[in-house]
C-alpha cells in the first residue's frame, strides 16, 4: 500500500510516472507542481492524488493491483486532460503574443502579397525561392509587369515553406503553402486544386505593422495599375477574376472620326462626376453604351482605350459560357466595384436564338434574368455598361431601350480618311510631306474592308511602306472576291454606315 499511495513523494518521484511527467508539455508539469506540496507522504496524510487514491481504494476494499491500475488511469486521464486544455492555452498565449495576416489565392489581396514579396530584398537573396513568369493564382496567370520591355518577366518568390526576414526592423516570418506541398488541407480539397495559401506573422499585439504591410503591397500593386487597364473575367465558381492587365491604349490609336471620340469620352466623363445629380432626380445611377457594326472596326479596341481614359477597370463577362446561370449573372454584377466598365461582348451571339417571347437562350441565362442583373436592385451604380454587337437587328428592344442603353455608336468599314489616318499611325516616321498615306487611301475602296482587315495588310509590311503602297491593288483584288462572296447584303449595307453615334435617345 505504502509502494503504490505514496504520495506526491511516492508515484510522482517514482522513475516511471516521472518520466511520463517530464514528456509531458511545460503546462502539465506547472500544474503538478502547483498541487498543494505533500510534506508527509505517508498513507494517513491524503495531501496527494497518490494518497487520495490510496483511501479511496481502501475505502472501496479493492486490491493492490487495482488501486495501482486507478492511479495509472487517472495520471493518464489528467495528463490527457492537460494536453487538451494545454493545448487551448498554447493557442491562447499565441493570439497574445503573435499577430499573423492571412491570404488566401482566391482573393485580390492575393496578388498584392506576391507582387509585394517578390519586390523585398529577402526574395533575391534567399536560397530557397521559387521563379516564376506570372504570379499564379487560383489557376489564372498574371503575367509578370512593369519589367524591362526587351526581357522576359520574371518574379522572384519565397519557395513553399517557411521564411524569417525583417520588415521596418522588426522580425516577421512568413508560410507559404501550395497544395500536394505543406498543405494537407489544400490537398484534401481538390475541388480548388491550385489553392494557395500566404500567412505573416510578427511577435506583438498591435496588428500595426502588418495591417500597414497591407496597405503597403496594396499601394503598390495599384500603383503599378496605374498605367494600365485591368481585365475581370468571371471565372466557373462565378468570382471575378484578374485576367490580365495591358498598358493603356491611347484614344489616339483607334481611328475613328474624332467627334465620337470626343462625344464619348465627354459623355462618360460627365456622367462619372455626377453621381448626386442622378441621385437628387431618382435616377439610377448607371450609363449604357452600345458599339454595334461591322467586324474588326474597333468597338472593343475603343472599350479598352474608354477605360484608359476614365482610368477604370473592365468587367468582361461571357454569357456564353454554360457554366453561367441567373444567379450567377446577378451575383456577378452586383458585385463588380461602382466604378468600373462591365463589358457584354457580342451580346446577339449570347441570345441569337431568342424570338419574340421567347425567354429562354443558348446557355444558361434568361433574358429575364439578363435584364435583371443590367439593372435590377442588385446591380451596381455608378457603373459603365457596355454591350458589343454585330447584329444590332437581332437584339430584343427591350435590352436596349432608354435607360438601358443611353447612347449607340455605330462602328463602319474603313473610309478612305480612316484609311489614310490607319497608314500614317502605322508608319509613325514617315516625313511629313510623304504623299505614302494619300497614296495608300486613294487605293482603299470606300466602306468595303474593315480597319482589323487593313490592319492584317499592313501588317505584312511592317517596315516598309512605300511596298504596302505598291502590293495593296493586288490584296485589295484579291480579296475582293471573297469579299464579294461572303457578305449578305445586310452586312454589306450596315458596313457601307459611317461610324458615328447614333442620336436617337
Ligand atoms: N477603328 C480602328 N482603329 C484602330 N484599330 C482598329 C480599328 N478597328 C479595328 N482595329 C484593329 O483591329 C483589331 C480588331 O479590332 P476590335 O476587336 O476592336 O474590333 P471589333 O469591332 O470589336 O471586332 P468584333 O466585332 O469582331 O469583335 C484590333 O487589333 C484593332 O487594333
Amino acid at each position: 500500500m505504502n509502494r503504490l499511495t505514496g504520495g506526491g513523494g511516492s508515484f510522482l518521484a517514482s522513475p516511471y510516472v516521472y518520466h511520463i511527467a517530464k514528456n509531458a508539455n511545460a503546462v502539465s508539469v506547472r500544474n503538478y507542481a502547483s498541487l498543494p506540496p505533500s510534506s508527509s507522504p505517508s498513507s494517513d496524510s491524503p495531501g496527494t492524488l497518490g494518497a487520495i487514491i490510496g483511501v479511496i481504494a481502501e475505502k472501496l476494499g479493492i486490491g493492490e493491483l487495482a488501486t495501482g491500475g486507478l492511479q495509472l488511469a487517472v495520471i493518464g486521464g489528467a495528463l490527457a486532460g492537460f494536453r487538451y486544455f494545454g493545448g487551448y492555452f498554447l493557442e491562447f498565449l499565441k493570439k497574445k503574443t503573435i499577430v499573423t495576416a492571412d491570404f488566401d489565392s482566391r482573393d485580390e489581396s492575393y496578388s498584392w502579397i506576391l507582387n509585394w514579396l517578390s519586390e523585398q530584398p529577402y526574395s533575391h537573396r534567399t536560397s530557397r525561392f521559387s521563379v516564376s513568369t506570372s504570379i499564379l493564382r487560383a489557376g489564372q496567370r498574371l503575367p509578370g509587369e512593369g519589367l524591362d520591355a526587351n526581357l522576359p518577366p520574371v518574379y522572384f518568390l519565397p519557395a513553399p515553406g517557411m521564411h524569417f526576414f525583417t520588415y521596418k526592423k522588426r522580425l516577421v516570418w512568413m508560410t507559404r503553402e501550395r497544395p500536394g506541398t505543406s498543405s494537407p488541407a489544400a490537398a484534401v480539397t481538390n475541388s480548388n486544386a491550385m489553392l494557395e495559401r500566404i500567412q505573416i506573422s510578427t511577435f506583438g499585439q498591435s496588428r500595426a505593422l502588418l495591417q500597414n504591410l497591407v496597405y503597403e503591397a496594396q499601394r503598390k500593386f495599384i500603383d503599378r495599375d496605374k498605367s494600365r487597364t485591368v481585365v475581370f473575367a468571371a471565372d466557373q465558381y462565378g468570382a471575378w477574376r484578374r485576367t490580365r492587365s495591358r498598358l493603356k491604349r491611347p484614344l489616339s490609336t483607334i481611328v475613328i472620326p474624332e467627334n465620337v471620340k470626343i462625344k464619348m469620352v465627354e459623355d462618360a466623363k460627365d456622367f462619372l462626376s455626377q453621381e448626386h445629380w442622378y441621385s437628387d432626380r431618382g435616377i439610377p445611377y448607371r450609363r449604357g453604351y452600345l458599339l454595334f457594326g461591322t467586324p474588326g472596326s474597333g468597338k472593343t479596341s475603343f472599350v479598352y482605350s474608354l477605360a484608359g481614359e476614365l482610368g477604370l477597370n473592365i468587367y468582361v463577362v461571357n454569357l456564353s459560357n454554360k457554366s453561367m446561370t441567373d444567379d450567377t449573372l446577378n451575383e456577378l454584377v452586383s458585385d463588380t466595384p461602382s466604378r468600373c466598365i462591365l463589358l457584354l461582348e457580342d451580346i446577339d451571339a449570347a441570345f441569337n436564338q431568342r424570338v419574340k417571347g421567347d425567354t429562354t437562350s443558348a446557355n444558361n441565362i434568361t433574358f429575364s434574368g439578363l435584364l435583371n442583373a443590367i439593372d435590377g436592385v442588385a446591380a451596381q451604380e455608378g457603373r459603365i455598361l457596355c454591350m458589343t454587337t454585330n447584329h444590332i437587328e437581332r437584339l430584343d428592344d427591350a435590352l436596349i431601350r432608354p435607360g438601358r442603353i443611353d447612347v449607340r455608336v455605330h462602328f463602319g468599314n474603313a473610309t478612305r480618311r480612316q484609311a489614310h489616318e490607319l497608314f500614317t499611325k502605322f508608319y509613325p516616321n514617315l516625313p511629313e510631306q510623304s504623299d505614302l498615306p494619300s497614296l495608300f487611301a486613294a487605293k482603299i475602296p470606300e466602306d468595303l474592308f474593315s480597319m482589323a482587315h487593313l490592319q492584317g495588310f499592313l501588317m505584312g509590311h511592317k517596315q516598309r511602306p512605300a511596298e504596302a503602297v505598291k502590293c495593296v491593288d493586288d490584296w485589295i483584288a484579291s480579296h475582293k472576291q471573297g469579299k464579294a462572296d461572303g457578305t449578305t447584303e445586310s452586312e454589306a449595307e450596315d458596313a457601307a454606315l459611317p461610324t458615328q453615334i447614333v442620336k436617337d435617345l
